[in-house]
């Protein structure tokens, strides 16, 4: 049998998280010493593809629309992000965020509000060649695209969309747009990995970087198997046969992504081993989910509402502080490889990737 979640996780509203024990101090402290700085604001359920590693066929069951933060809402909270909890960076993400109409007003509102805080989005591209302009006025800063094959019929079996020629068009015009640096996410599958090879020589001609991702148990079909994941050692195993690869490592501790150079260099490869691999004791993340809540990590289903508490005329300060308790709870890491291990309840398109 097929089981879709789509989830309803442990919502905490108005119960606020213990916060025994945390330092006075205003950033998203947690336990184990680990500061958020980066803010990932997922700002729809709704999807234009319906990768098999993401999304059930028939899409997410829609968030009914009084239930979605408006883009109103989303300022203030990225505004008490930045200026109370310490927030450096923003991306906005989904679902996919380009199905939001009002993507350019939340964007500009979020430049106007917190200027020189960069604000990025994480993208499918679809449709992204009509709006990428206005975007980058609006003050978009950069942009990651999801792009699993460069051949039209994986594509469109990964996607469940015959839409490739879209995603390589919205790739054109964010790059005339200046969206960049453009990085370029492949979850590599096992129907797929014949095709790293040219999804690599196809970013290193078009002078965007490439990360391949491990699949994470993060699908709303419950379908992932350990058994049938590409992990990192096979990828480099694969694409060492074709080019000369030298392990350069992380710029940046928390960044999920490690590098290797490409015959010699100066481009590069990611690959992002978030399973066998795990950055988790470097994690400096914090997210919003399109209904406003707090969740502290990808795999954790326990979510601090603060959509209700803006809407019961909160003050900024009390919704700081319901923030820092979301995160000051905030677990080790994703026990993945843990016995026992069990999927949260939202699927990786409903929380924000
Ligand atoms: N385990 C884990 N994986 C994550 C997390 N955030 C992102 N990822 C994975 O990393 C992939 C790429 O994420 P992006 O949205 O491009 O963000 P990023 O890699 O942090 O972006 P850059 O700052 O541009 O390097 C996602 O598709 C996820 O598979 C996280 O907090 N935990
Ligand atoms: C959920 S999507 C949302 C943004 C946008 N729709 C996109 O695809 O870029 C964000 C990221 O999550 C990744 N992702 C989705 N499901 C995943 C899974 N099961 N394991 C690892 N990454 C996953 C996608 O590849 C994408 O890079
Ligand atoms: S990974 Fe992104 S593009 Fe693919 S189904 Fe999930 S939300 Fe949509
Ligand atoms: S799985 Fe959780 S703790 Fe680990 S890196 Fe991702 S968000 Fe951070």
């Amino acid at each position: 049998m097929t089981m879709v979640s789509v989830g309803i996780p442990t919502v905490r509203s108005g119960a606020r998280p213990s916060l025994d024990g945390r330092p006075d101090v205003p950033q998203l402290l947690d336990k184990f010493g680990r500061v958020a700085k980066d803010l990932r604001v997922s700002i729809t359920e709704k999807c234009s593809l319906r990768c098999t590693y993401c999304m059930p066929e028939e899409g997410l069951p829609a968030i009914p629309a009084d239930e979605l933060l408006s883009a109103t809402e989303i300022v203030r909270l990225v505004t008490i992000a930045v200026r109370q909890l310490g927030v450096e960076e923003v991306r906005f993400t989904g679902g996919e965020p380009l199905m939001r109409r009002d993507l350019e007003e939340i964007i500009a509102g979020c430049a106007e509000a917190v200027p020189g805080t960069p604000l990025s989005m994480t993208t499918n591209a679809v449709g992204l060649q009509h709006r990428a302009a206005a975007l980058a006025k609006a003050g978009l800063g950069r942009i990651n695209v999801s792009l699993d094959s460069v051949d039209r019929a994986q594509f469109a079996q990964l996607t469940r969309r015959d839409r490739l020629q879209s995603v390589l068009a919205g790739i054109t015009a964010a790059r005339a747009a200046g969206l960049t640096p453009i990085k370029v996410n492949a979850v590599l599958m096992p129907q797929t990995i014949d095709g790293a090879v040219d999804l690599l020589q196809w970013c290193h001609d078009a002078g965007v970087e490439l990360r391949f991702i491990e699949e994470m148990p993060l699908d709303a079909d419950h379908e992932w198997a350990r058994d049938n994941m590409i992990t990192a050692e096979r990828l480099l195993g694969v694409l060492g046969e074709h080019f000369e690869l030298v392990e350069v490592g992380r710029d940046d501790p928390s960044s999920p992504a490690e590098a290797w150079t490409v015959d010699g260099g100066p481009g590069t490869v990611g690959i992002i081993a978030s399973v066998t691999r795990s950055f988790c004791s470097d994690c400096d993340r914090t997210r919003l989910t399109a209904d406003g809540r707090v969740r502290s990590c990808l795999f954790s289903d326990q979510e601090i509402d603060l959509r209700d508490s803006l809407r019961n005329g909160a003050s900024d300060d009390d919704i700081a502080m319901a923030w820092r308790g979301a995160m000051w709870n905030k677990w080790a890491g994703h026990g993945i490889n843990v016995d026992g291990f069990t999927p949260p309840e939202r699927s990786m398109g409903a929380i924000g990737g």
